[in-house]
């Protein structure tokens, strides 16, 4: 039994999902049923039958992937306090990983916050080190460090005295203290100083482009952005190794050549985990988006108790925190706040091996990114590594391998950050070199994964095919806040990426279909991550369902049953039960109808252009066309946008091609609708002419594509660019010929 002092650190919660089983079993029975009357009915009907019969199974099977992933949720409550009291559990040190790759999309004053919010966390200081990965390699983000360094050393000991709740500055001060503290006229004091020095902080941060010539920024002249030597940089040291000090902060800049692949944000991570594994070498590491501050000030502490929470590691491979966001825009207008998917399918997830790792926010064993594989003593490693000369995993740093070595033998934890990082400055440029992963297991059988624009699931797949599980760490106030884009172009263009990246990840060689035969991935883990590795896929059988009605009203048929025919009732309750079932679970996340009908809508404009744009770059990527490339999502400080753009929420357009697929579905949909409502008037008895199901279908996809529609009208960047326009009018018309439009029979 467990005695006072050794409480378990973290407590399983099974949530009761009874309601959601059986309307999700209603539904998947109306699926099964229209199926059916589609079979019986097949031969009466001409092709059109045949295509709906295949988007419906369709339907039906990405159905059953969310069914399985939903279908026992868990969630973990941690309680740190017992953590701090464990005699037996020393804490162990983390290195902390940001990255950032580019200043102008993203304001180094962003990654000075994040930063600054991980320096402060609630944490034995002389445990922790922040490495900051500048793929940029740029000199003003260097100065923003440099200058966030400085600005810790007030800031930090505030935060602490205070018990400072919001540690990333600039959202702390974008509100007034609370009133019980503002009584304090010492807080008061310190409070406003503060504020001023945070904004003198800000200010020499924007006037930056002038300190160019700084001795310190000597190193960065010169500098070409795709092509340099790696560049670190030891910006603050808590030398004496001070419990209430402040964490090490190093910058990275790695080597960047423009024949050599750099593997974008994996790659990154991949220098990173090399030169802290020479400089700090903690057994844990933290790691998350240059826009993703702390939130939470105890984030580390609850994640050891998931770490350690277990009997057995095997349990808690990684520890995922959900991506969650400030400054959101309310209801969602661009359906990226991912709160219902994360909410509710996310611990469905965590009910079977654990979430997916969502490459920020998340804590990762290093041993296990070295290629350990889950076993009693920890020492177990990967068949493939095990007979291998160190030399030929890790590469040719004796510092690196005998520091590696020692991690994945098990035989040092450390639970405090060496002090003299000045001295492996040498040896950490030489890991950060693009020529050091040659002939290494780097990107492949270990460190984060290459092959794939979406190196987080990849890497998370290969950890759960190893055989460990990861869990879920939902926090009140949430872990870590960060950015989600906003406008039409920034939106779409991430979930292309996104896409391209699942797909590459469902036709590599990890491909969860594989290794849930060949390796320890759990069958029903496999078919969750289906949910997301066939998104792109999913952009074709989404564009001919809408294809569907606008086809049938232009060339005078139908695909649905006729409403006055009994089985009309199938479609129908289909449409209105997954309707409320998913407005249900808008409800169950605390949002609002007007949330649900956002991320509805975005579901079928994402489907039909970034989906769509994602398969087709990764066809083309298989073909030898051409490479994917990793497009940098714009960060803003919501404050900025607010004062720009009187309407944040609206859609906004530009040239991307992304926006043709899409104009051309809502055109052809409008110019169907017109057709079949003229048509009307002329109707010709008998014959199986399009009826309610078709006018309704259609109506639904223009409602869906609503900011297209308002982009045809709109002006700016509001407004849908005139080639695009024209360019989809090109394919409308193509399509209207294909119908070959039939007037009167
Ligand atoms: O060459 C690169 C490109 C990107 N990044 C960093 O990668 C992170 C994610 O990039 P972002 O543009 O913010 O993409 P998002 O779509 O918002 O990111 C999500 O999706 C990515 C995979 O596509 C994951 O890597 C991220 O962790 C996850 O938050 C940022 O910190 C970038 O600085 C690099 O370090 N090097
Ligand atoms: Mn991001």
């Amino acid at each position: 039994m467990a005695t006072r002092h050794n409480l378990p650190l973290q407590e399983r919660i099974p949530i009761k999902n009874t309601f959601q089983r059986v309307s999700s079993l209603l539904i998947l029975t109306l699926l099964f049923s229209l199926l059916l009357y589609r079979l019986t009915s097949l031969h009466s009907h001409g092709p059109i039958w045949l295509i709906a019969f295949l988007c419906e199974s369709w339907f039906t099977f990405i159905w059953v992937l969310y069914m399985n992933g939903k279908w026992n949720p868990v969630k973990h409550k941690t309680y740190p306090e017992r953590l701090l009291k464990r005699s037996d559990i020393d804490l162990p040190a983390v290195d902390m990983f940001v990255t950032t790759a580019d200043p102008k999309l993203e304001p180094p004053i962003i990654t000075a916050n994040t930063v600054l919010s991980l320096l402060a966390v609630e944490y034995p200081a002389h445990k922790l080190a922040c490495y900051v990965s500048d793929d940029g390699g740029s000199p003003i983000t260097f100065y923003s460090l440099l200058e966030a360094s400085k600005f810790a050393k007030l800031w930090v000991p505030f935060c602490k005295k205070y018990n400072v709740r919001l540690r990333a500055p600039f959202v702390y001060f974008s509100s007034e203290p609370q009133a019980s503290q503002a009584l304090s006229q010492e807080f008061m004091d310190d409070w406003r100083h503060m504020k001023n020095k945070y904004e003198e902080f800000s200010r020499r941060i924007d006037d930056a482009a002038s300190h160019y010539m700084d001795d310190e920024l000597a190193d960065f002249s010169n500098i070409e952005r795709g092509n340099h030597p790696s560049l670190i940089k030891v910006i603050g040291e808590n030398k004496q190794g001070l419990e209430d000090g402040i964490p090490h902060l190093v910058y990275v800049a790695r080597e960047k050549r423009p024949k050599h692949p750099h593997h974008y944000k994996a790659g990154a991570m991949n220098v990173l985990a090399r030169v802290s594994g020479v400089m700090t070498n903690a057994p844990f590491m933290l790691n998350v988006d240059c826009d993703m501050f702390a939130n939470n000030p105890e984030v580390i502490l609850h994640g050891m108790c998931l770490l350690f929470g277990f009997d057995n590691e095997a349990s808690s491979g990684f520890v995922q925190a959900p991506q969650q966001f400030y400054g959101a825009l309310k209801d969602d207008p661009f359906g990226n706040q991912l709160v219902v998917l994360q909410g509710i399918t996310g611990p469905g997830i965590g009910g079977i091996q654990g979430p997916f790792y969502a490459g920020t926010g998340c804590f990762h064993r290093r041993k296990i990114l070295y290629g350990s594989t889950p076993g009693l003593a920890g020492v177990s490693k990967h068949d493939e590594l095990s007979n291998k000369e160190p030399q030929r995993i890790y590469g040719d740093s004796r510092e690196l391998f005998e520091s590696a070595s020692q991690m994945t033998s098990g035989k040092i934890r450390e639970t405090s950050c060496s002090n003299n990082l000045s001295s492996s400055v040498g040896v950490a440029k030489r890991v950060a070199s693009c020529t050091y992963e040659f002939n290494t297991c780097w990107g492949n059988q270990i460190g984060w994964a290459y092959g794939s624009m979406t190196e987080d699931v990849l890497t998370g797949l290969r950890i759960h095919s190893m055989g460990w599980k990861s869990v879920y760490l939902i926090l009140d106030p949430p872990a870590f806040l960060g950015s989600a884009p906003t406008g039409g172009p920034a939106s779409l263009t991430q979930h292309k990426r996104w896409s391209t990246g699942l797909l590459e990840v469902l036709l590599s060689r990890s491909s969860p279909m594989v290794a849930t035969f060949t390796k320890q991935l759990k069958f029903r883990m496999c078919l969750a991550y289906l949910i997301v590795l066939v998104w792109p896929l999913r952009s074709i059988g989404e564009l001919c369902y809408a294809l569907l009605p606008a086809y049938c009203l232009l060339a005078n048929t139908s695909f649905m049953p006729k409403a006055s025919e009994p089985v009309f009732v199938i479609p129908l309750a289909l449409f209105l039960i997954s309707n409320i079932h998913s407005l249900i679970e808008y409800f169950q996340c605390g949002l609002s109808v007007q949330a649900c009908w956002n991320n509805q809508r975005m579901h079928r404009i994402f489907a039909m252009t970034s989906w769509l744009f994602g398969l087709l770059g990764v066809l083309l990527k298989i073909l030898g066309l051409s490479e994917t490339i990793f497009e940098v999502t714009r960060k803003d400080q919501q404050s900025d946008t607010n004062d720009t753009d009187k309407d944040p929420g609206r859609f906004t357009f530009d040239n991307s091609p992304m926006f043709i697929s899409g104009t051309a579905v809502l055109l052809v949909n409008l110019v169907a609708l017109a057709v079949g409502l003229l048509r009307l008037y002329r109707t010709v008895e008998g014959g199986p002419s399009p009826g309610l199901g078709e006018f309704v279908c259609s109506v639904w996809v223009v409602f869906s594509f609503w900011p297209f529609v308002r982009g045809l009208v709109g002006r700016g960047s509001h407004g849908i660019p005139w080639p695009v326009i024209l360019k989809a009018a090109v394919l409308v018309s193509l399509f209207i010929q294909f119908c070959g439009l039939e007037w009167v029979h």
